[in-house]
C-alpha cells in the first residue's frame, strides 16, 4: 500500500475498489435482468431505503474504528420510534415529537456507553443485553400496538422532497459527509483510530479514552434518534416491530466497507460503498421477488463474507508489515550469538560536561502490596544531563520505584522532589505535568497510526479551516515530529509510515522522541533495548545519551550490564527493595555489579576488584558506616545527602 504525505487511515483502499466493482456488477446484473431497475425513481427509492442505514452507519463506523460495537441499534430504533410516535400523537406538536425522539436516542446511547466503559463489560455483551431490553420496552410502552395519529407537519418531515430528492436522503448525505470529515480530519477522529489501535497507548498519551467512548455511544444513540424520527414520520406510525435485524444491515454495510472488526481501521468512502452495496442488493432481491427470509439469508451470507474478507485483509496487512520491517544485517549476524562483546555497544562517550541541577530526588520511598514489601528504601537522585541506569534482579523493586516516580502508585512512605520541591503525584497526568515522561516497555504506541501522529497524539496541532472549522493540522504534526526526531539524531524516511511497519529499534526511537517534549525534565526508559539486536540497541543508547545532552535527566532500566556500561553516567542498584549501590559508572566493575545484583556479596562471595572493601554482612542493611547509621537527617538538603551516598554500596 502506498503511503502518501496525507494521513491515510489503515483502511484497505484495494478492498474499497473491489467493492465499487461489486456494486457496478450488481447494478449491471439487476439492470439487465429487470426493466425498471435502471430508473431515476428506483434510484431514489434505493437511496431512501438506505438513508436509515447510512445515518446509523456513521455511528457504527465511529464505534468500530474505536474498537467498540453496538448491537442494540435495532432495539433503540423500535423504542425511540414508539416514544416519538406517542409524543407526536399526545402533543400534536412536531417539535416536541422530534425533541423527544432525539433525547431518547441520546439517553439510550449514553446508557450503553456508561455500561460498556465504567462497568468494564464487553460491548458485545452489554449491547446484546440492552438490545433485548430496549426491544422489550418498545412493546411495553406501546402495549404491542402501532401508534398513529400524528400532526401533519410531523409527517411532512419524513415525506418532504427537495427537487424530488426525499428529505431523509438529504439529511443522510449531509450527516455522512460531516461524519467522514470528523473521522478523517479532526483530532477526535485521530483519537478514535488511536483507541482502536491501542487503547492503553492512547490513554497513556493523555487521551481520555473512557469519556470519548461514552460520547461515541451517546452520538450513536442520537443518530438512531434521527433515524427513528425520520422513519416514524415517513411511515406515519410508530411500531415496536420496526428495526428488526437493522443491526445486521448496518454492521454488514460497515464491515463490508472495510472497517475492521478489531478496530483501528476504516474509511468513510468504503463505508459509503458498503451502504450502497446493501441498498442495491436489497432492491435487486425485491425485484427478483424473493421472500423476506431469503433476503435475510442473503444479507447474513454477505455479512459472513465481509467478515471473512476482513480477516483475510488483516492477515495480508500483518504479512505486509512483517515484510516491510527494515532488515538489519547486524542484528541478523548477532541473533545467534548469546553475548556480544562489550565493545559492540561502545558509543565513544567522553564524559566531560558536569551534570546540571538535581531534577529528581527520591528519599526513602517505600511501597508494599499486602504483606510484600516491593520497595523498602528507594533513595536516589537524577541530575539534568545525566543518564542514571537502574539495575536489579527480578523482583528487586525497579518497576515499583519507577511507577512511584511516574505517578502510577502513591508511596506508603518517603518523598519525591522534582526540581527541588516535594511533589504529590496523584496520577500519571500529574507526573507528566511536572515534566516526567515514561517510555513503557510495551512502548505504548498505536501500531495503526503513522510516526507523526503517534508523536503528537494527545496534543495534536490544529488549525481553522476557512477560518472557522477546527481541524487537525497534519502538516504541523509532520513538522513537529521531524524536528523532534532530528534533535535526537533520528532520521526516518517517512513520517506517515505506520508504527507497525517499523523495526523494533525505530519504534523505540519514536517512543523516546515522543517523550522528549519541549518542557521534559526527566525521561524514564523501561528496558528500552530488551528485544533489540546489536545495531538497534546501539542506536537506542545513542538516542538516550542525546536526550541527556539536550538537558533532560534520563533513568534507564536494564538487565543487560553491557548496555549499562556503554550509556550510564551513574549506576543505581536495587536489591530486595532497597538501593544497595549508587555511584558513577567508573567506580564499579562488571563483576562487582553482577555480584551486587545477585546478592552474592552477602554470602561472602568476593567483591569486585575495584572497591576492595568487604561487602556488608547483610545487603538489606547499609554496608557503609555512614549509611549504616540509619536514614540521614530528613532536614538535610537533598543534594548534600544524595551526594554523600554517591559511589558507595549500602
Ligand atoms: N501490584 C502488585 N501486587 C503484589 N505484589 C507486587 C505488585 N507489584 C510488585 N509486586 C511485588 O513486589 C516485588 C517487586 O516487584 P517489581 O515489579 O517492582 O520488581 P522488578 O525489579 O521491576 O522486577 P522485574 O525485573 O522482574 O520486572 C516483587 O516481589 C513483586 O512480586
Amino acid at each position: 500500500m502506498s503511503i502518501t504525505s496525507r494521513y491515510l487511515p489503515p483502511g484497505e483502499s484495494s478492498r474499497r475498489s473491489g467493492l465499487v466493482l461489486l456494486c457496478v456488477v450488481l447494478v449491471g446484473y439487476f439492470g439487465l435482468s429487470y426493466d425498471n431497475f435502471f430508473t431515476v425513481s428506483n434510484g431514489l427509492t434505493i437511496l431512501l431505503n438506505v438513508s436509515a442505514i447510512a445515518i446509523a452507519a456513521i455511528g457504527a463506523m465511529f464505534l468500530l474504528v474505536s474498537g467498540n460495537v453496538d448491537l442494540s441499534i435495532g432495539g433503540q430504533y423500535a423504542l425511540i420510534s414508539v416514544i416519538t410516535a406517542q409524543f407526536a400523537r399526545e402533543s400534536g406538536n412536531a417539535a416536541v415529537a422530534v425533541t423527544a425522539g432525539l433525547l431518547t436516542g441520546l439517553v439510550l446511547g449514553t446508557v450503553n456507553g456508561i455500561l460498556v466503559k465504567y462497568m468494564k463489560i464487553s460491548p458485545l455483551i452489554v449491547t446484546l443485553g440492552t438490545m433485548a431490553i430496549f426491544k422489550g420496552m418498545a412493546y411495553l410502552v406501546s402495549e404491542g400496538r402501532s401508534v398513529f395519529g400524528f400532526p401533519a407537519e410531523f409527517i411532512f418531515l419524513g415525506r418532504a422532497r427537495i427537487n424530488e430528492v426525499p428529505l431523509p436522503v438529504i439529511v443522510a448525505a449531509v450527516l455522512f459527509v460531516i461524519g467522514g470529515f470528523v473521522l478523517l480530519r479532526t483530532r477526535i477522529g485521530l483519537r478514535m483510530f488511536a483507541i482502536g489501535g491501542n487503547a492503553n497507548a492512547a490513554r497513556l498519551n493523555g487521551v481520555d479514552v473512557d469519556w470519548l467512548v461514552v460520547r461515541l455511544y451517546a452520538l450513536n444513540g442520537l443518530l438512531m434518534g434521527v433515524v427513528a424520527v425520520l422513519t416514524t414520520a415517513r411511515l406515519g406510525s410508530g411500531t415496536p416491530q420496526i428495526g428488526t435485524a437493522f443491526e445486521l444491515d448496518v454492521l454488514t454495510a460497515v464491515i463490508l466497507g472495510g472497517v475492521g472488526f478489531a478496530g483501528g481501521s476504516g474509511h468513510p468512502v468504503g463505508v459509503f460503498a458498503g451502504v450502497a452495496t446493501i441498498g442495491i442488493l436489497s432492491s435487486g432481491l425485491i425485484f427478483a421477488g424473493l421472500e423476506d427470509w431469503w433476503q435475510q439469508i442473503s444479507k447474513g451470507a454477505v455479512l459472513l463474507l465481509a467478515l471473512a474478507a476482513d480477516q483475510f485483509a488483516e492477515y495480508r496487512r500483518s504479512r505486509a508489515a512483517r515484510r516491510e520491517v527494515p532488515p538489519d544485517a547486524d542484528d541478523q549476524r548477532s541473533a545467534g550469538a548469546p553475548t556480544a562483546p562489550v565493545d559492540e555497544y561502545d558509543l565513544g562517550i567522553v564524559r566531560t560536561r558536569p551534570p546540571g541541577e538535581v531534577v529528581l530526588a527520591c528519599r526513602g520511598l517505600a511501597r508494599r502490596f499486602g504483606s510484600v514489601f516491593a520497595l523498602r528504601d528507594g533513595t536516589f537522585s537524577v541530575r539534568a544531563g545525566e543518564v542514571v541506569c537502574l539495575l536489579g534482579d527480578n523482583g528487586a523493586g525497579k518497576s515499583t520505584l519507577i511507577k512511584l516516580v511516574s505517578g502510577v502508585y502513591r508511596p506508603d512512605a518517603g518523598t519525591i522532589e522534582i526540581n527541588g520541591s516535594v511533589a504529590q503525584l496523584a496520577g500519571p497526568a500529574d507526573a507528566r505535568r511536572a515534566g516526567i515522561e515514561t517510555v513503557h516497555q510495551d512502548l505504548a504506541v498505536c501500531p495503526n497510526l503513522g510516526v507523526a501522529h503517534n508523536l503528537v497524539l494527545g496534543d495534536e496541532p490544529s488549525r481553522r479551516l476557512l477560518g472557522i472549522l477546527p481541524v487537525r493540522d497534519d502538516a504541523a504534526a509532520v513538522e513537529r515530529a521531524r524536528t523532534r526526531l532530528a534533535s535526537l539524531g533520528i532520521t526516518l524516511p517517512d513520517m506517515n509510515r505506520s508504527i507497525g511497519r517499523l523495526s523494533g529499534g525505530q519504534r523505540q526511537s519514536v517512543a523516546i522522541a515522543r517523550a522528549m517534549k519541549d518542557d521534559v525534565r526527566l525521561v524514564i526508559l523501561d528496558e528500552p533495548t530488551a528485544a533489540l539486536g546489536v545495531t538497534q540497541t546501539r542506536n537506542v543508547l545513542r538516542i538516550a545519551r542525546r536526550a541527556a545532552e539536550n538537558g533532560a535527566g534520563v533513568i534507564l532500566i536494564s538487565h543487560d550490564i553491557r548496555t549499562v556500561f556503554a550509556v550510564a553516567d551513574r549506576i543505581v542498584v536495587l536489591r530486595l527493595g532497597a538501593v544497595v549501590f549508587d555511584g558513577p559508572v567508573d567506580t564499579i566493575t562488571h563483576t562487582r555489579l553482577l555480584h551486587l545484583m545477585a546478592g552474592l556479596e552477602a554470602t561472602g562471595a568476593p567483591a569486585g576488584p575495584d572497591l576492595g572493601a568487604p561487602a556488608g554482612p547483610d545487603l538489606g542493611a547499609p554496608a557503609d558506616p555512614d549509611a549504616a547509621a540509619g536514614p540521614a537527617d530528613p532536614d538535610a538538603p537533598a543534594g548534600d545527602r544524595l551526594d554523600l551516598m554517591e559511589g558507595k554500596s549500602r
